[in-house]
């Protein structure tokens, strides 16, 4: 598979108060075209801190980091972003959000109607094109991620880059996010890369999970291949063996292997 994301060696020391911290050591992580990444570790562990190497938000402090080719120099359209909180601008309709992001990346070479067209379609593609002319205070927290993962998709970006998009929701409009995300990749074959503190989540949605160590200086400490058949559904797994074991995998290496400490978490 063409490889898409290169991180090679990759540290990350911040300066901080009380001298240099080290976050990240010795990074090291291949991403194919369409592959399915889901980031997991404890609380802390510097898995925002790696999603943003390959945003370009954070510089490596050694190492490289490389997308489709060229190093990582700072955020681009190539690389889009979702966050927990959508980060919609309220004063905006659901329509003019995504069409902002629109007009930023293919403004220069499509007309008005193009543009008009590619907005369109990706609110189509979340299920949200009744409320393009809401504003985000006029709908649900489901709805404005909704409308974060449209703006995003319309980028036609090379990767999705996902911190914990799902975090702040309740349990049932999780779950449907995320059946409505494994869809819209299917159709897509998007690249995602997805932080993620929820097991069931990144087993059902990855085709790998990269799992951290504890910090300081963490690193990865394992990465299982999610080999289960696509399309993915939630209530069949729920009965199949191998989801439990892969379930069973990933918490066995965050609660058994690498625990953090009680201190820690207190
Ligand atoms: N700009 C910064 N300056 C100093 N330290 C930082 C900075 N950004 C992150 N850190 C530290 O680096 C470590 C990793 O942070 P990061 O946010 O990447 O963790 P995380 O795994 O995403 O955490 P969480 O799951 O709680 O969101 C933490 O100890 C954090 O305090």
């Amino acid at each position: 598979m063409e490889k898409f994301i290169h991180i090679e060696n990759v540290g990350v020391t911040f300066s901080t108060k009380k001298g240099p911290f080290v976050a990240l050591r010795d990074i090291n992580l291949n991403v194919a075209k369409g592959e399915f990444i889901a980031l997991i570790g404890h609380s802390g562990c510097g898995k925002s801190t790696l999603l943003n190497i390959i945003s370009g938000l954070n510089t490596p402090s050694s190492g490289v980091a490389i997308a489709a080719g060229k190093e990582i120099k700072g955020p681009g359209p190539d690389r889009a972003m979702v966050f927990q909180n959508h980060s919609l601008l309220p004063w905006l309709t659901c329509f003019d959000n995504v069409h902002l992001a629109v007009e930023r990346v293919f403004g220069d070479r499509e007309n008005k109607a193009q543009l008009k067209e590619r907005t369109r379609a990706a609110l189509e593609l979340v299920k949200m094109g009744h409320a393009a002319e809401k504003r985000p205070g006029e709908i649900s927290g489901g709805m404005k991620q909704r409308i974060g993962i449209a703006r995003a998709l319309a980028m036609e970006p090379k990767v999705l880059l996902m911190d914990e998009p799902f975090g702040a929701l309740d349990a049932l409009t999780r779950a449907h996010l995320q059946d409505e995300l494994l869809k819209i990749i299917a159709k897509t074959g998007s690249t995602v890369v997805m932080v993620t503190h929820d097991v069931d989540e990144a087993v059902l949605l990855s085709d790998r999970i990269v799992m951290m160590t504890n910090g300081p200086a963490a690193t990865i400490g394992e990465v299982l291949h999610v080999q289960l058949d696509r399309p993915r559904d939630r209530v069949a797994l729920a009965h199949d063996a191998r989801y439990m074991d892969y379930r069973t995998a990933v918490l066995e290496f965050l609660y058994h292997r690498h625990a953090k400490p009680e201190v820690e978490t207190a």
